[in-house]
């Protein structure tokens, strides 16, 4: 199938590998004349992991365009996957699909693709795609919402190995179409690419097929239902460490009943990065917008907001002032194996810190590159190898779990502070071990013996 994918950055790129590894003949269209360039040339311009790999193994079936001319005509399937950032109230800015959708229009022959929004977008969205089209065109084309659900860091695993296809549309010929684009998906009946080994037992993927609308909701309901899952566990772990718990065996605990399942269950310092805090304000301005106010949806942003500002509190706890401290922080990228930067709270972190007076160092094993690039406000605080956000620092905090981090010389580091507190903002280090090794050791929603409260009777 010929199939065009409009906007090749995390999503569209990964899905225009995937498709192309499944056989089929695609076309990535962005506006941006660099990354089209750097495609071209095998060079995938975000980190993920697998697609330097992949790329060059589908490249005879996968090309790179800046012109709709090339992509668009004779295509039986058209993904959008532009951006939907967060506009001024919340309310996503919907400018790329309406550009991607005109520019698009334009190209359209007498194929009668399916165009599938793969982008997140509000409900309402894809009905207004398939009017505005008929305006450009003067003719009925169908217009198809097809989420995506993939997590950066994992983007063609996801893709692979997806837990449910969605695909919301008005006609029978729609769903039918986008289910021949993806039988080999929903059948689980390729050859699983080097490196990316199947789920053992995944025989067959779940196909959800529903109304245009009901799909566009689904992503934000998915989405929102995350995001509250690691609001919750962040409470009770606030509470964990007042009480004298430890929220990890708490997460477990209830995991482990089938009706709460053990995943999004980490506490932490919160959610970061592109989707939860865009998607989430967007559910809220979109209940606002139809007079239904969403309040679990905000308790659970309240929450996330605070916790990168627990951090600030547990560092003034311990050092009684932050003016005049430096600061390390592990990790800058949202979370490991990515390079994105959006709503990192190690970023935010550094801010607020640098705001109370604190010097701040910054390392990422992959994502410094793009921290020099896009916020050359910090370049003072970079740090080329972890260890340097050691040297006379009054703490370190670690963001953000890169397995790299577990493999610090940690017993040589302590002397290398001048107050060697490590404060573990993702509960992956061993206490045991830190302890031994002269740190005073602080994890997220654990009380360890020496910081337990006194007990209190019962009443
Ligand atoms: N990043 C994720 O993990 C993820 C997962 C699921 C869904 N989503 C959703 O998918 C969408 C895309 O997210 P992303 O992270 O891939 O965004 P991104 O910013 O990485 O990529 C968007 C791409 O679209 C291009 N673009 C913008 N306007 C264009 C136009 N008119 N024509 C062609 N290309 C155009 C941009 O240049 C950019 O390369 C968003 O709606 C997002 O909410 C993202
Ligand atoms: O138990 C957990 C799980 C995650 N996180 C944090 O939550 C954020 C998001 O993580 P994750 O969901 O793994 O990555 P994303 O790439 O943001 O993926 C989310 O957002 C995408 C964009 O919409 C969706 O497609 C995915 O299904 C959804 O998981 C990160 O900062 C994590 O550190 C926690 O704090 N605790």
């Amino acid at each position: 199938m010929k199939v065009a994918v409009i906007g090749t950055g995390y999503v569209g790129l990964t899905t225009a590998v995937a498709l192309a590894y499944l056989g089929h003949e695609v076309w990535g269209v962005d506006v941006d004349a660099t990354k089209i360039r750097d495609l071209a040339r095998g060079h995938p311009p975000i980190h993920e992991p697998g697609l330097e790999a992949l790329l060059p193994l589908v490249q005879p079936r996968l090309h790179f365009t800046t012109a709709y001319a090339d992509a668009i005509p004779g295509a039986e399937v058209i993904l959008i996957a532009v951006g939907t950032p967060p506009g001024a109230d919340g309310a996503p800015d919907l400018r790329y699909v309406r550009q991607a959708v005109e520019a698009l229009a334009l190209h359209l022959d007498g194929a009668h693709p399916v165009v599938a929004i793969k982008s997140t977008v509000p409900m309402g969205t894809g009905r207004w795609v398939r009017a505005r089209i008929q305006e450009i065109r003067a003719e009925a084309y169908e217009v198809a919402s097809n989420p995506e659900f993939l997590r950066q860091g994992s983007a063609l695993h996801d893709t692979f190995y997806p837990n449910r296809i969605v695909i919301g549309a008005d006609t029978p010929r729609a769903v039918a179409v986008l289910e021949a684009l993806y039988r080999p998906l929903l059948e689980q009946s390729f050859p699983p690419p080097k490196g990316l080994p199947r789920p053992s037992g995944l025989e067959a993927v779940p196909l959800v097929a529903t109304d245009l609308t009901s799909a566009e909701l689904i992503k934000y309901a998915a989405n929102a239902f995350l995001a509250l899952k690691i609001s919750f566990i962040n409470e009770i772990a606030a509470l964990a460490e007042q009480v004298g718990a430890d929220a990890t065996h708490v997460a477990r605990g209830i995991g482990l009943d089938a009706r709460i399942g053990p995943q999004f269950l980490r506490p932490g310092i919160g959610w970061g990065g592109s989707c939860f805090d865009k998607d989430t304000a967007a559910l809220l301005a979109l209940g606002r917008a139809h007079g239904t106010e969403m309040r679990i949806v905000q308790a659970a942003r309240a929450v996330n907001h605070h916790q990168r500002e627990r951090i600030i509190e547990k560092l003034t706890r311990e050092l009684t002032t932050l003016r005049g401290r430096t600061v390390g922080l592990l990790g800058i990228a949202f979370k490991p194996h990515t390079d994105d930067l959006r709503d990192a709270p190690a970023l935010a972190i550094a801010h607020r810190l640098i705001q109370c007076g604190a010097h701040v160092r910054l390392h990422d094993p992959v994502a410094l590159a793009r921290a020099r690039r896009e916020h050359p406000e910090l370049e003072r605080a970079y740090r080329e190898h972890p260890t340097e956000v050691f040297e006379e620092a009054d703490a370190v905090v670690l963001v953000t779990e890169w397995p790299q981090y577990l493999e610090l010389p940690w017993e040589t580091l302590a002397p290398r502070m001048r107050f060697p507190l490590v404060l573990d903002g993702r509960n992956v280090l061993d206490a045991a071990r830190l302890t031994a090794a002269g740190f005073r050791y602080l994890g997220t929603g654990r009380c360890i013996a020496h910081t337990a409260p006194a007990p209190t009777p019962p009443r």
